[in-house]
């Protein structure tokens, strides 16, 4: 039988120290589509990912993308999956190009084949402009893109993304938006995390919702929504923060300096 599970994680769990920032994760997320991973601050989104992408031991437990094991076959695993971590670090005296030629170059491909790759990301991410600046050079916005395009010149089959709109401009993150739809389109899968509910709600068909190391739900957005108006109303009560009062306790904050 054909798989139609893009990842498949198995008692995954992470400790440091005293804290368990992964408290043993069983979930299959299903190929071909724009999922989710979605919990406040400190949920062990980050942990988590880093687990999946081969960046982070696990302590237990077992990650399989495309059918292959993350730990035992990470050359298999890493030719199938593109990744943009968070706290992106790239080669900063590389120009953008250069910096796509490179990858390119590490993943195999021929140097015509990722010429052509590099044009055409850097124009459809408007960074055509900017190829021949050095990286360092870049602004927070134009990292993320140049980090996107070096995830994806090789077409991977599931593409992994850490709080991929965080410092992008709305323009930058429409242009964003539309690769990665066109990507999903044509059967990849897309995994990113975030707490942006309304850009979770508004591009995700699939939703992962985790809470202090653990999945509390996950499925179809519509059906992880439920009956609330909102996924933020519906993460609200599974994160259990319903009716927690804004800051009741800051009578000091406000009405100017005194
Ligand atoms: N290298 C580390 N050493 C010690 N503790 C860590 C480490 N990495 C993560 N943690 C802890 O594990 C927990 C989960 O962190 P993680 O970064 O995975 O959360 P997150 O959901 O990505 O949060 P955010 O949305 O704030 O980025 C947190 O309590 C964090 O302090």
């Amino acid at each position: 039988m054909v798989s139609t599970s893009a990842v498949r994680i198995q008692g995954l769990w992470k400790r440091f120290g005293q804290q368990i920032a992964v408290a043993g994760i069983d979930l299959e997320l299903p190929a071909g589509k724009f999922i989710g991973l979605v919990g406040p601050n400190g949920a062990g989104k980050t942990t988590t990912l880093s687990m999946v992408t081969g960046l982070l031991r696990p302590d237990q437990g077992t990650v399989e993308i495309a059918g292959h094991d993350v730990w035992r076959d990470p050359v298999a695993v890493k030719a199938r999956i593109g990744v943009l971590p968070e706290g992106l670090r790239l080669f900063e005296r590389l120009t953008g190009r250069e910096l796509l030629a490179y990858s390119g170059r590490l993943r195999g491909l021929a140097g015509a084949e990722v010429d052509r790759r590099a044009a055409q990301l850097l124009d459809v991410l408007d960074l055509a402009g900017a190829q021949h600046k050095l990286v360092v050079d870049y602004s927070t916005g134009m990292r993320k893109k140049i980090g996107l395009a070096t995830a994806l010149l090789h077409n991977p089959e599931v593409l992994f993304l850490d709080e991929p709109f965080e410092g992008v401009d709305p323009v930058s993150a429409q242009t964003i938006r539309g690769v990665l739809e066109r990507y999903t389109a044509s059967g990849a899968t897309v995994v990113f995390s975030s707490h942006v509910m309304e850009l979770v709600e508004s591009l995700c068909d699939w939703v992962a919702v985790m809470a202090a190391g653990r999945i509390r739900a996950h499925g179809p957005l519509a059906e992880v929504r439920g009956d609330a108006a909102t996924l933020q109303q519906s993460f609200l009560a599974l994160v259990g923060a319903q009716g927690r009062a804004a800051g009741s306790d800051l009578d000091w904050l406000g009405g100017g300096a005194r």
